[in-house]
Formats: structure tokens, sequence, C-alpha cells
């Protein structure tokens, strides 16, 4: 396959294992987002793709060409770090031009000509032309982060990985830069690893979502498939806010505190159900409700309905919040299909 494929990939500090068994595929133009708490090996899988820390077991593949024993420079895989990590003592274009092949005594003036024009194609390309010559000092953090991606790209790898590259960035820079990048790295085709402990940030960005958990692989899916069915609660739960209901099925429905519930999945006996808060109707109570509204925080575009009841609290979003006051009595019910997990 084009892109990166990671088999089944072990990694350890000494002699504790932190990544465990992780096997995933990214084709070229994807973006796969790894997600999931401090701590759970995210980093370090990175830091086993891109050749800076040993692969206790398992294999990494750019491009079809195994590269698990090379040293990083000649893996075709590009890294962007935390926080763009330039050199500060070099200017723009020497700090992109940084991974390009080295001149030799003979052909030293071509190559260096066409070092030159790669440097200038890279700074188009992420939006910086004529600034080459400036130091990164002179740069705000948006274009640093350019300059680290330009870095990266400017071999013309087969991955790139980006660790946290955002998370410096205020929130309106950080959602215009990474849509930017998001398109970049589709047009350069290139298969894109981002690591991010942002939740909505790796649901808006990739194609495909890896949450992991204590250094393994909880999940893979779309944004879609790891936002509405969870593999756990564990992994629910840490991909966005989430409901969790005792419950009892029977077949295609759940009974809960908050009355008949359909499932995605056929399910029998006692367990939960996850349940999202867009996914819950809170509206005035037409007869006696035992819920009633804790409290409202508005939101703008979407405010939070906390409403307390006999075993369950609920959070509902909804658009407009006119019609509700803390303290009213409500009706609650869940509109859409969720989940079921046994046991
Ligand atoms: N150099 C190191 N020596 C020993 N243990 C380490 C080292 N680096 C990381 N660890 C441990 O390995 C585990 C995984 O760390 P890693 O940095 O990969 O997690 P992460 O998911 O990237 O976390 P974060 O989101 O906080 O960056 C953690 O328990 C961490 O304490």
């Amino acid at each position: 396959m084009n892109g990166l494929t990671v088999d089944k990939v072990c990694a350890r500090y000494g002699r504790t294992e932190v990544v465990t068994d992780v096997s995933v595929e990214v084709p070229r133009g994807d973006l796969l987002a790894v997600l999931g708490p401090s701590g759970g090996g995210k980093t370090t899988l990175l830091r086993v793709i891109a050749g800076l820390h040993p692969a206790a077991a398992g294999r990494v593949v750019a491009d079809g060409r195994t590269v698990t024993d090379l040293p990083p420079e000649r893996r075709g895989v590009g890294l962007v770090p935390q926080e763009g990590a330039l050199f500060p003592h070099l200017d723009v274009a020497r700090n992109i031009g940084y991974g390009l092949t080295r001149p030799t005594w003979d052909s030293r003036v071509r190559q260096r000509a066409a070092r030159a024009r790669r440097v200038e194609e890279l700074l188009d390309l992420v939006g910086l032309a004529g600034m080459g010559r400036r130091k990164p000092s002179e740069l705000s953090g948006g274009q640093q982060q350019r300059v680290a991606l330009a870095r990266a790209l400017a071999p013309r790898p087969a991955v790139v990985l980006l660790d946290e590259p955002f998370s410096a960035l205020d929130a309106g820079l950080r959602s215009s830069l990474r849509a930017d990048v998001r398109v970049l790295l589709r047009e350069q085709q290139v298969a894109a690893v981002l690591v991010t402990h942002d939740q909505a940030e790796a649901l808006a960005i990739a194609d495909r979502v890896a949450v992991m958990l204590d250094g393994r692989l909880a999940q893979a899916g779309t944004p879609e498939e790891v936002y509405r069915t969870p593999a756990s609660i564990a992994v629910g739960e840490f991909v966005g806010e989430a409901i969790v209901l005792d419950a009892e099925a029977e077949g295609d429905h759940a009974h809960t505190a908050v009355g008949k519930v359909q499932l995605i999945a056929p399910g029998r006996g006692t367990g939960r159900i996850l349940v999202r808060p867009e996914q819950i109707a809170v509206e005035p109570a037409l007869d006696d409700s035992p819920f009633t509204i804790r409290d409202i925080a508005f939101g703008g575009a979407h405010s939070e309905v906390r409403v307390d009841g006999p075993g369950a609290a609920i959070r509902s979003l909804r658009g407009s919040v006119d019609d509700l006051r803390a303290g009213d009595a409500v009706s609650v019910r869940v509109c859409a299909p969720v989940p079921f997990y046994a046991g």
C-alpha cells in the first residue's frame, strides 16, 4: 500500500511497555488523528514511526518499504514537532532547506539552485512567500508552525507526523491553520498522522480517528463511527460529551430512567447506554414530570440544559432556550438510536 502501515507495533521504556500491539494503515492523502488521554502512548507511537524510538516488536512500512530498522533520515517520514522546534539562529529558508540533500563538490551549483527553488516553492505552498530571510523570532506562532510543516514536507516524504502542532495557538488561528494544513496535506498526497488531545480537532480534521487508551488501540474508525458507535464506554467518554444511563435491553430497544430508547444494534439484559447531549430532547412538561431543570449554560449557537431526575443527571444541547427556565419541570426523551453496552 502507498502510505503508512504500522503493523503490531510495541514499544517500551526500560521494562515498561507503553505501546502494545498497535496496527493502523494510512493511505496517501489521508489523515489519521491519534486521540487519547495523557500518558496513553501517542507520542511514543509517533516517535517509533519517525525512528526516534525503537520498536520492541512489529513493523513500520512507508510506501511499501519496511523502515523499522532505518535511521530517521532514511525513512521518508517527516515530523512536525510540538511548537515547531525551529532552529532559532537559522532564517526561515535555511530552516526549510535543512532536511534537503547537502550539495556535493561536483554538483554544488546545480544542487544549490535546485534547493533554493524547492525552498521558494515550499514558502509559497505554506503561504509565506517573501519571508525566507526572516528569523523564526520575527514570525507569529502560526507562521512558525507553517515553517515547521514546510521543513517536514521539503524532502517529499511519504508520511508526515504532526505532534500537537496547533496546541500553542489561540482558538481562531488554530481552526484556520488546521483547515489550511488539512488541504495542503491532501494536495501533497502524504499520509498524515496527527497526535492531539483535542477531541473536536480530531473529529473535524481526520479521515479516521484512532483512540489510544493505556498504550492500546481501543478503536479506529471514521469520526462518525468513533463518536456515534464507540467500541466501549471509555472510548465514548473520551471522544465527546457522554451521558451514560443504566439500561435493560430488549432487542431493538432498552428501558431507562428517561423511558424507552431505540438501540443501534439489538441487545439483551442489563447494561448501559451512551447518549450524546444533542440526542436528548428537553421540552416544557405538559403533565407531571419528575425531571426539573437545574441550570442553563448559555453557549451562543448551542446552550446546555442540565436536568435532574430520578436515576439520571441529563445534559441536553439546544439551539434556543427561550421557552425554558431553571426549576421548570420538563419531559426528557432520547431522540436517536444509541449504543448499548452489556454488563
Ligand atoms: N523518556 C521516557 N522514559 C520513561 N517513560 C516515559 C518516557 N517518555 C514517556 N514515558 C512514559 O510512557 C507513557 C506514554 O507516554 P507518551 O508520551 O507516549 O504518552 P502520550 O499519550 O503522548 O501523552 P501526552 O498526551 O501527555 O503527550 C507514559 O506513561 C509516560 O510516562
